[in-house]
């Protein structure tokens, strides 16, 4: 997975699969923001391939405490389980947790024998670093997962373009990334980075159910990467 361009639904509801999948590539099933979480992923029996994420709190999510790990490990042995999302400060033992650490790199072990593909991703929910500090940040995601990603808060057109910059560079370097600003400013940036090699995007099949600021509706970023990836008239 992600050796090119994967569109997620992002979704709390699994029930949602048959929606997505005229548009979507996967579905990312935000387990920290659903009910029954383990209830749905036995029952589930779409098509599309799942990235299961259980975003922990001090990162933008809903999940408490460590147990959000043991609900990963469980999701990870599903057959439909592709990917499991973890957070870079877990995986780097930046957050000043300890037991953090151990339980990110456990879960990514477990997830690398079970043949599941790691996102190692950040979020800044508050600005946009300079372009070198942004392909830091995506060298050392794509050092420690498959993907690299990194979502910033833009707050005016400037911070759109450095991360189409540093998604360029990271890429031209030879690490795998996935990129993208939330809020408007950065909207477009859902629809761009990929043209400069970012691996995923996330949309909800349903806009009121949007699982991050500045989120393009699922068919509506379908139809503009598409569009721009073919080309003009001539083409
Ligand atoms: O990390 C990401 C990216 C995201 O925050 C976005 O900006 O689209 C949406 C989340 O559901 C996902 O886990």
């Amino acid at each position: 997975m992600f050796e090119e361009f994967v569109l997620t639904a992002s979704t709390a509801d699994l029930s949602e699969e048959s929606a997505a999948r005229e548009h979507a590539d996967a579905v990312e099933f935000r387990m920290d923001l659903a009910s029954d979480p383990l209830d749905q992923l036995a029952s589930y029996d779409g098509e599309l391939p799942l990235v299961v994420t259980n975003r922990a709190s001090w990162e933008g999510g809903e999940a408490e405490g460590l147990g959000r790990y043991d609900a990963l490990s469980d999701a990870i042995g599903r057959e439909s389980v592709a990917a499991v999302d973890v957070e870079l400060a877990a995986l780097r033992g930046t957050h000043p947790e300890p037991a953090e650490a151990s339980h990110a790199t456990a879960l990514r072990d477990a997830a690398r024998e079970a043949g599941v593909a790691v996102v190692a991703s950040v979020h800044d929910f508050e600005s946009t670093p300079e372009p070198a500090a942004l392909v830091d940040l995506l060298a050392d995601a794509a050092s420690e997962g498959d993907v690299g990603k990194l979502a910033t808060t833009a707050t005016a057109p400037a911070d759109a373009l450095a991360m189409i910059e540093a998604t360029h560079e990271a890429t031209a370097a030879g690490h795998r990334v996935a990129t993208m600003c939330m809020g408007e400013p950065g909207r477009h940036t859902r629809a761009v980075t990929p043209l400069y090699g970012s691996r995923i995007g996330y949309a909800p099949v349903d806009p009121a159910n949007a699982t991050a600021p500045g989120q393009y509706p699922l068919a509506t970023l379908r139809e503009l990467i598409d569009g721009l990836r073919e080309g003009g008239a001539d083409a």
